[in-house]
């Protein structure tokens, strides 16, 4: 294949070097047009681009299956960003995995020339790249957050089984900047949380609940 028709990698290796966005290719498990579920932005349509692979391995993660990048296909950032204009969504979701273990300059520059908000929900495990419009960092104690993500976190979203990840929250919320929306998740399979969640944000109302909307709609 001619050099100018092959793809380039998005493996984040710190490299600052650029190639031409459209030509840059990241293992995807999916993307799809749905409504945001989750968050400050829950209920809102958005494209979600689920980049493959992630090495923090939260034992109760809900999307497994994007852990092993290599069974998912490399994709061009240029057919990504088509798909995101097709579907009239003016809000792209760039997610996974760990969408951080990706160099996301080509994507975010892509997807930003097409006049689209980027959005990304992360565990800040890797360094962040690329320009994101909103960052949701939702720490974990499996990988923690590299610090140089808290000074660009929007929104604080943690998942909460037990009252050890209260404390877990509190000690992430210290490191964001004022203003920061803080979000508590529960674990969709620990309905055990819930009174403990609700008992916290009535005596804490600085922070809010994040109920997994998209899971009790019954879409993606
Ligand atoms: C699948 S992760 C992908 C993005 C990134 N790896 C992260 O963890 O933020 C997307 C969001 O789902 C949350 N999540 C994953 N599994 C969950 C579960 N079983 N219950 C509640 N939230 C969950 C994560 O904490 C994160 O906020
Ligand atoms: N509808 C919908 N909303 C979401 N918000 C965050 C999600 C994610 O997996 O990152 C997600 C997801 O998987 N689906
Ligand atoms: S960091 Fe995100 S994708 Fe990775 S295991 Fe945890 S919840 Fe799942
Ligand atoms: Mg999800």
């Amino acid at each position: 294949m001619p050099a100018s028709l092959s793809t380039t990698s998005s493996r984040n290796t710190g490299n600052k070097e650029r190639s031409d966005w459209k030509l840059t290719a990241y293992p995807v498990m999916e993307h799809f047009y749905t409504i945001q579920g989750e968050g400050a932005h829950a209920g809102q349509a958005a494209y979600f681009i689920r980049l493959a692979g992630c090495d923090v391995g939260c034992w109760w993660c809900d999307v497994q299956e994007s852990w092993d990048a290599s069974v998912h296909p490399e994709i061009a950032a240029e057919e990504l960003v088509d798909a995101a204009c097709e579907s009239g969504s003016s809000i792209v979701v760039i997610t996974g995995g760990e969408p951080l273990m990706h160099d996301l300059t080509a994507l975010t520059e892509g997807l930003h020339e097409a006049g689209l908000q980027i959005h990304l929900e992360t565990s800040g495990s890797s360094p962040l790249t690329g320009h994101i419009d909103w960052v949701t960092l939702s720490p974990k104690r499996f990988k923690e957050p590299l610090v140089e993500i808290f000074p660009h976190v929007d929104e604080l979203k943690v998942v909460v089984l037990t009252r050890k990840d209260l404390i877990y929250a509190e000690k992430n919320a210290a490191e964001c900047p004022a203003g920061t929306l803080k979000m508590l998740q529960p674990e969709w399979d620990t309905p055990e949380s819930v009174p403990l969640i609700v008992k916290y944000v009535k005596e804490n109302p600085d922070w809010r609940i994040s109920l997994q909307t998209h899971k009790l709609l019954n879409v993606p």
